[in-house]
């Protein structure tokens, strides 16, 4: 990992580094000059007392000071470059790779998780480049520096003062593993309190509805707690050195302070070769001590970096095939050839052989209760997910067999689940078509009847809908998204129908922006409403995964099978608000009728009561 990081990441920052060192260098070189400049102030001023040495001294001392300065902020910002240079590719890399990952991915990795991976994993790691780094280089070179000055003055004395530092190396290195296993579980918690933060803020409207503010607060403190726990644990590890360090340091001075004074005293040293000699031990120390926690910080960097290069790594399951050709449409037609397919760590399928086909240019219309399999069958057909057996074509031709792009230019896809972005009202249409003209803009707005209360928004098409849309009413969501898909004018449109809690004026609206949008297209739809159902050129009625019924509405209904029980169930009411008695045809059958009452006074088993699979 280290090499990887080296030879990819640091590698195009040669030069930079290269500056950074020379700065380290100099910075390391003035350091060791400053103890050679405490013998002629201890030796001309304080012993000699020479006037004629005090403005020359005090003239280098302050020349090598502004040295390291410079030489230090040099360092400094040119080591910040590389660490946030490395730390936006690796973003830039992770990003792109989770835009190409297959959708079956983002059901078992929370959004929370992914940002954090985002925000304090690459934060970690780029503390620990650029701390592993100054450390190696600054810190290390001062050391040496340092080091050699002292050997220079007196290697006796050098080797009594280091004598018992390698006793260090083992703590350090049992530290230092410790280090990374404590990092990699705490960099884990920040990632589920991320997901804690997100839920509760994604789902304040649920949170206040529920008046569930308390407990949001006890998981989110629990979940905070457990960061803190471990980080100070972190904390304990990491620090256990600081007496290691610390009484060898004392050891090493009182060692030299013996023997080096034991020297003075008997006349054979000279007193400024002396506070040489311990000026360059006490300013070894610092980076010393630096050195020996340096390991920690690069433990915890490589713990992040593990995390952070298994999702770069990471291969799609869902790839194209090298020789995936572009999708040819002639008609437009869509089938599903005795598909069966199983969501990732389900026991259940969740189709089972599947046959159905979506007459080109007509409406398809899929029922069925909830669960029954309706919103895999669109999750297949754009190839979000792979069928485990069986084959999805559109034209005669295997949708894996395709090129990705070119399959999906040929959908449109309206959910339930509108989702707009925070961005205009202009970029949330033009969204699958960045390059569409204003006027092309603006004539998909009036086709799905959005122009209206667009023009009376305060910056019309320029208004900004907030976080996922959320300063649009519900119906005005959903206009935009149809508008959206008008404008991709793709051949072939999946289509949930919204069922969501529109009113009636909202509701008609949204109702006849979608039948504009159907026409002449081949529309696969999941069925909430009568009108859709009776002018469907066919009906597939899903049962737990299969097909149980199929036909039109009149052969259906004439069947007095699922479809006639489901119909009753799930269409009455639209029927008796003005749908002109269909549903009395069938409403009349006594299984269907005590059904419905069943339903009616169990409101979550019905069927229509959907929650957002999508
Ligand atoms: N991402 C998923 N991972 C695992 N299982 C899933 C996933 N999505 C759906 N399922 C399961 O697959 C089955 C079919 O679900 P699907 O969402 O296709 O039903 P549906 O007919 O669209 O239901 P609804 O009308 O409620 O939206 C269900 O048993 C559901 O629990």
């Amino acid at each position: 990992m280290v090499s990887r990081l080296v030879r990819t990441y640091l590698r195009p920052h040669l030069g930079r580094l290269i500056a950074a060192i020379a700065c380290m260098v100099v910075a390391a070189g003035t350091t060791a000059a400053f103890t050679q400049l405490m013998k002629p102030i201890i030796q001309e001023i304080f012993v000699n007392k020479n006037p004629a040495m005090l403005w020359p001294i005090a003239f280098m001392t302050l020349l090598v000071f502004l040295a390291r300065g410079l030489a230090s902020y040099g360092q400094a910002v040119l080591m910040s470059h590389i660490g946030l240079a490395i730390m936006a590719r690796i973003q830039t890399e992770m990003f792109h790779r989770l835009m190409h990952t297959e959708l079956g991915f983002f059901n078992s990795n929370s959004p929370g998780q992914l940002v954090s991976r985002f925000v304090n994993d690459v934060q970690m790691m780029r503390n620990s480049v650029a701390e592993t780094l100054t450390g190696l280089g600054k810190h290390a070179l001062t050391l040496v520096a340092l080091v050699g000055v002292m050997f220079y003055e007196d290697w006796l004395l050098a080797t009594v003062a280091f004598i018992a530092f390698p006793t260090a190396v083992l703590p350090i290195v049992r530290i230092g593993k410790k280090m990374r296993k404590v990092s990699g579980r705490t960099q884990q918690h920040l990632g589920d309190l991320t997901t804690t933060l997100d839920e509760a803020f994604q789902g304040m409207r649920s949170v206040k509805a529920y008046g569930m503010e308390e407990r949001e607060t006890e998981r989110a403190e629990s979940s905070i707690g457990r960061v803190f726990k471990l980080m100070l644990k972190a904390a304990r590890v990491q620090n256990v050195l600081t007496p290691v360090m610390e009484v060898l340091g004392g050891l090493a001075i009182v060692a030299v302070l013996i023997y080096g004074g034991n020297q003075v005293i008997s006349g054979e040293k000279q007193a400024g070769a002396f506070f040489a000699f311990i000026t360059a031990l006490l300013l070894a120390y610092e980076p010393l001590k630096r050195l020996a926690k340096l390991n920690n910080q690069l433990q915890r960097g490589l713990a992040a970096a593990q995390r952070v290069f298994s999702l770069i790594d990471r291969q799609p399951t869902l790839q194209e095939r090298p020789d995936a050709r572009p999708l040819r449409l002639t008609a437009g037609e869509v089938e599903l050839d005795d598909v069966s397919f199983r969501y990732a760590n389900t026991e259940e399928k969740a189709l089972h052989g599947v046959r159905l086909r979506a007459p080109a240019g007509k409406t398809c219309a899929l029922v069925g209760a909830s669960g029954a399999g309706k919103s895999t069958v669109f999750n297949l057909i754009p190839r979000f997910y792979d069928v485990e057996d069986g084959a999805v074509r559109i034209d005669g031709q295997d949708v894996r067999d395709l090129t990705v792009a070119s399959l999906r230019s040929q959908l449109a896809v309206v959910s339930q689940e509108v989702m707009l972005f925070d961005a205009t009202v202009r970029e949330n249409i033009a969204y699958g078509r960045p390059d569409a003209s204003e006027r092309d803009v603006v004539q998909a707005a009036e086709a799905s009847g959005a122009a209206d209360f667009i023009a009376a928004l305060p910056d019309g098409y320029d208004t900004h809908v907030g976080p996922r849309g959320a300063r649009l009413s519900g119906g005005q969501r959903q206009r935009v998204a149809i508008a959206r898909a008008m404008l991709k004018d793709a051949p072939i449109l999946l289509l949930d129908e919204a069922t969501s809690a529109l009113d009636t004026e909202s509701e008609r609206k949204v109702q006849n922006a979608l039948a504009t949008l159907m026409r002449g297209r081949t529309a696969i739809v999941i069925a909430h409403r009568l009108s859709t159902v009776r002018d469907a050129e066919v009906i597939y009625v899903l049962d737990k995964g299969r097909v149980v019924e199929s036909g039109d509405h009149n052969e259906l209904l004439a069947k007095r099978g699922a479809y006639a029980r489901l119909y009753a169930m799930q269409f009455a009411t639209d029927g008796s608000s003005g749908a002109g008695g269909a549903a009395a045809e069938t409403a009349a059958d006594e299984t269907a009728a005590d059904e419905t009452a069943e339903q009616e006074s169990d409101p979550a088993a019905a069927p229509t009561n959907k929650t957002a699979s999508a």
